[in-house]
Formats: C-alpha cells, sequence, structure tokens
C-alpha cells in the first residue's frame, strides 16, 4: 500500500464510470468498491462519485457502501457530487462526506458542462451551504473559469470552488492553450484571493493534467474520472492511479 506523500495537490478518484460499466449486466462486475480501494491502496487522496437523480452510474446503494469503505481510510477523502435542488442534499445529510461539490446539472444532463450563475442561483444556494457546512462538509461549488465570480462563491459561504476544466481540455494542444490557460489560472488566483480553496476537475487526462496545475499552483484537489478509468482498462488501477499522481509531482 503507498501513502500518499504530502503532495501539493491532492488526486481525488471519480468512480462514476466503474458504475456505468456494472449497471450494463446484473453481475456486480466491475466492483466500484474494488476500484476505491485499488485507488486509495496505490495512493489516491480521494473518492468523488456523482449519484445522478437517473442513477445511470453510481447508485444510492453505492454511495453508502463506499462511505463504509472510506471509514478504514481515515486520512482519505470522500467527496459526492451533485444537484443540491435535486438528490444532493439527502447524501450530505446521511453520509456526511469530508466534501460535497454542487453542481447545477439538469436531471437528463448529457454530463457536466457549466458552472454555477450566482447571481441567478446564489441566494436559493446560501442556506444550503450552511446546511452542509454545519453537518461539518467543506462546499465546494463547480465554477467556470471566471475571475469575476470568484468572489461571490465566497460571499455565499462555500468554501472552495471547482474549477470546470473542460474548456482548457477542449483547447488543450491548439493555438488557444495559453489564452484559456490564462484564464484557468486567473480564476484560481481570484479564488485564492478571495479566500477559496481551489478545485479542478473535467476532462483531465494524463496529458493535459501536469501544464494545468504548473500554470494554476493555486489548485489543491483535482478529481477526475473518465480519462483515468479508460487508462485503468489499459493499465489497471494501481498503475494508473501512481501515473496521475506522478503527473501531479510533475507540475
Ligand atoms: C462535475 C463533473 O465535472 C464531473 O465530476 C461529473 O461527475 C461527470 O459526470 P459524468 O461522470 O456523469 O459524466
Ligand atoms: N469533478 C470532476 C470529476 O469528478 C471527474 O470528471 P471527469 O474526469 O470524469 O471528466
Amino acid at each position: 500500500m503507498t501513502t500518499p506523500s504530502p503532495q501539493r495537490c491532492a488526486l481525488s478518484v471519480n468512480v462514476n464510470k466503474v458504475a456505468l460499466v456494472r449497471n450494463t449486466r446484473h453481475l456486480g462486475i466491475p466492483s466500484v468498491l474494488r476500484a476505491a480501494e485499488l485507488c486509495l491502496k496505490a495512493g489516491a487522496q480521494g473518492i468523488t462519485v456523482h449519484p445522478r437523480p437517473d442513477a445511470r452510474h453510481i447508485r444510492t446503494d453505492d454511495v453508502h457502501q463506499l462511505a463504509a469503505l472510506m471509514q478504514a481510510w481515515p486520512d482519505r477523502e470522500y467527496n459526492i457530487e451533485g444537484n443540491p435542488f435535486q438528490n444532493l442534499m439527502e447524501f450530505v445529510r446521511a453520509v456526511r462526506p469530508a466534501q460535497c461539490t454542487f453542481v447545477p446539472d439538469g436531471e437528463d444532463q448529457f454530463t457536466s458542462d457549466h458552472g454555477w450563475d450566482l447571481a441567478k442561483d446564489g441566494e436559493r444556494l446560501r442556506p444550503l451551504i450552511a446546511e452542509a457546512r454545519s453537518l461539518g462538509v467543506r462546499v465546494s461549488l463547480f465554477m467556470d473559469p471566471e475571475p469575476g465570480a470568484m468572489a461571490a462563491a465566497r460571499a455565499v459561504g462555500a468554501d472552495r470552488v471547482e474549477l470546470y476544466t473542460e474548456p482548457y481540455a477542449a483547447a488543450f494542444g491548439s493555438p488557444r492553450q495559453a489564452e484559456v490557460l490564462q484564464a484557468f489560472a486567473q480564476s484560481a488566483r481570484a479564488a485564492a484571493a478571495a479566500g477559496l480553496g481551489v478545485n479542478a476537475g473535467h476532462d483531465l487526462n494524463r496529458d493535459n493534467l501536469t501544464p494545468f496545475l504548473a500554470a494554476c499552483p493555486a489548485v489543491q484537489e483535482v478529481s477526475i474520472g473518465h480519462a483515468l478509468v479508460a487508462d485503468a482498462l489499459e493499465l489497471g488501477y494501481s498503475e494508473t492511479v501512481r501515473a496521475y499522481l506522478a503527473c501531479i509531482e510533475a507540475a
């Protein structure tokens, strides 16, 4: 078992896609619990799930079984993502994970594809943020890379923001990469200046992760699932997690 080094940036493995494959048969394999355990043993600092209302991948049982697993890993973090106006708060109240990430997804959305509009939803979010925090759960808001929106995230009581990194991933390797990365760097700095912790995630992978973190040193956690699980199909969970940890170390 690898004890995670005190890295600048934590790796939280999102196991949604293990559950997606599992759900295509009634055989219970691939095991979500086994995937999480192997990733933790390899040094991942956390596990992330996004139990969507349609249960397309992570189901209620998964959330609770992973919570029980995480009890055996007190130095690692459990992060539950979702829309607090839909089903997320029932999990926050029941499980009290280390962190919850509020994501403004619609019920039938293909995947997460935007951050919060706090001018529209900030006041509705405020009491739910306060409730989660009163339960001892850190609250992160899923946000687009807009430096001017970070102070508002702090003002509604969030502990952290998670920068939605798909626009960076889409620009990676193109002439727009530097320009887009600059917007993320400015957003990360603005978030830190506002007193927020900074997470990041969506479509990060072994190619784009190191340059992203090198440009955004304030980022303290990345949650990665789709590309990491795809890599694990080829390399196995242990080697894959070690490869992602090395990408973080190289930043
Ligand atoms: C919020 C985010 O960007 C991802 O964590 C999200 O969990 C992806 O959801 P799917 O795995 O359902 O695409
Ligand atoms: N919050 C991002 C996450 O948990 C995983 O996103 P992805 O790596 O599956 O795109």
